[in-house]
């Protein structure tokens, strides 16, 4: 199964690069995770905030490969231990489809991103910044994945 994030930000700091690559890397064979970015609107003085999160919102969902299933990363959606996830990961390897994650922006993610949504997950009551939110879920992916695998990588 490929996992792909789809994450509002580009041109990130060396640590951010540096961060959620070193995640990414672990994942091979049956699992794989790979990133797309979509360029964030500019945000001037005057900036149209509505259009940008909508045309955000349509580069987001453009890059989404057909019939992948959709969850959204969101301050309000479900939080999840790591063992919820990793049950979450086996079921979502057992559905067959490819699952793309998609991450917002500045202001969040576009209306449409949330009603495409089949799954909200929440990483914590407090809002990270986005460029935070990638690493975090490239790393509590390779976690699940090692619940999953009986890898020595999680410990209870
Ligand atoms: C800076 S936040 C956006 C804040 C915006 N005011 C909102 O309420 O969505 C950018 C993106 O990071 C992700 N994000 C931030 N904190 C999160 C959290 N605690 N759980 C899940 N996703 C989070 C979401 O995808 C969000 O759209």
């Amino acid at each position: 199964m490929r996992i792909q994030l789809v994450a509002v930000g580009t041109k990130m700091p060396a640590w951010v690069e540096t961060g959620y690559r070193e995640y990414e890397r672990r994942f091979s064979g049956d699992l794989v995770l790979s990133l797309t970015e979509i360029p964030a609107g500019k945000r001037g003085k005057n900036a149209d905030i509505k259009r940008i999160l909508q045309k955000e919102g349509e580069l987001t969902l453009n890059a989404v490969p057909k019939g992948n299933k959709i969850v959204t990363l969101e301050v309000t959606g479900k939080a999840l231990t790591t063992p919820d996830l990793a049950q979450h990961l086996a079921a979502w390897q057992m559905d067959g489809r490819d699952i793309s994650l998609l991450i917002g922006g500045p202001e969040g993610l576009a209306p449409e991103c949330i009603q495409a949504s089949e799954q909200k997950w929440s990483l914590s009551a407090l809002t990270l910044p986005h460029p935070l939110v990638r690493i975090i879920v490239a790393e509590s992916l390779y976690r699940a994945w090692s619940v999953n695998a009986n890898h020595p990588y999680h410990r209870e």
